[in-house]
């Protein structure tokens, strides 16, 4: 598979679809719509501040969180690009109740693929000018071509994931996207709207020394993750190891594949399953995760052999560089 550098994620698209004989370009469609609306939406995340897109929008989302401007942008955009190219017969996002089935009871249409999003992630850190992004998970319907997809098409294991990837818009804006072919990097050139490959075979470093939790919740965690987070502040051998906490897990993550480090959002005592969403941040983070050569578990169950059972659950999320993620595992393992 090519990874020549400063190739745009177009070509780039086009040249690994032929390592698949027998693919019907709709994945590449998919992708190169994701592109798409990446890019219109960083041009709003960019003039946050200066146009009316900062701030609440004065609604709830079925996660019971206020609704900002941007949340809801983001997913008209995501929404409306998959919906116009007629490349998806199937949605569902963080920002609403139920998945959106697209004309998927018309027998012409031979659409394969849903998508889930979560189109503006680390919504708390919009108005403070702190890095954002957006996520998103692609499978293969299971029920037949044709009829009406189901939600049983969306709670599908995250190893069946077919795609997967985030959209960081920081210092600069990247894509980073996996078809189970490793995990790819491109960066968006603002003067001309094109994203370049700047980062091929993405890989987490075996190990690091960043260890990333909201440590204001210490007291609600539960003995084992307590443990850990001791084991990471203990002056004794590579440690100890730095804390740093953006508050937006596409950024948090991101940091950490680069850089070699542990991303945590345990339960506790206040949110008994976590806060991170399975099938919108988790799955699609851990796909990633793994095709990088890192890890991704719950606790005792890696994420992606977990077997959803509604649109919107939340589930403990512990993931990066293989090494720490197993030696918080251990740490897990003591109390489980
Ligand atoms: O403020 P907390 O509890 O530490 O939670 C931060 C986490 O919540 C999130 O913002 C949840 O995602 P959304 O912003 O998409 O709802 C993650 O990006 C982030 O890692
Ligand atoms: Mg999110
Ligand atoms: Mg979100």
């Amino acid at each position: 598979m090519s990874q020549k550098k400063n190739f745009t994620l177009g070509e780039f698209i086009i040249e690994n679809q032929s390592a698949f004989p027998y693919s019907t370009g709709e994945l590449s469609k998919l992708i190169n719509a994701i592109r798409l609306a990446a890019k219109v939406v960083n041009h709003e995340v960019n003039k946050a501040g200066l146009v009316d897109i900062i701030g609440e929008i004065g609604e709830t989302n079925i996660q019971g969180e206020e609704q900002k401007k941007l949340d809801v942008f983001a997913n008209e955009k995501f929404i409306q690009a998959l919906i116009n190219r007629e490349i998806v017969c199937g949605i569902a996002s963080e920002e609403a109740e139920d998945f959106i089935s697209i004309n998927s009871n018309d027998e012409r249409n031979q659409n394969k693929y849903i998508v889930l999003i979560d189109p503006l992630d680390g919504s708390s850190n919009i108005d403070v000018n702190v890095s954002v992004g957006t996520i998103f998970s692609v499978y293969r319907r299971i029920t037949p071509v044709g009829t009406p997809v189901t939600l049983k098409d969306f709670l599908q294991p995250g190893k069946n994931q077919v795609a997967a990837g985030y959209i960081v818009y920081g210092t600069s804006t990247m894509l980073v996207y996996t078809t189970g072919h490793g995990v790819n990097g491109f960066t968006l050139n603002p003067a001309i709207g094109t994203f370049y490959l700047s980062h091929p075979e993405m890989q987490f470093p075996e190990t690091g020394n960043i260890y990333t939790v909201n440590e204001g919740n210490y007291i609600h965690f539960h003995q084992g993750v307590k443990d850990y987070i001791k084991y990471c502040q203990k002056e004794e051998e590579d440690r100890p190891y730095t804390s740093r906490y953006i508050g937006s897990l596409v950024s948090d993550f991101h940091r950490n594949m680069i850089k070699g480090g542990i991303y945590m959002y345990p339960k506790s005592s206040i949110t008994e399953e976590g806060k991170l969403r399975l099938l919108y941040e988790c799955n699609p983070m851990a796909f990633i995760a793994e095709q990088a050569n890192g890890l991704a578990i719950s606790g005792g169950s890696r994420i992606l052999d977990v077997v959803p059972t509604e649109l919107h659950q939340r589930i403990p999320f512990f993931s990066g560089s293989r090494k720490m993620v197993e030696k918080l595992k251990e740490f897990l393992d003591r109390y489980e």
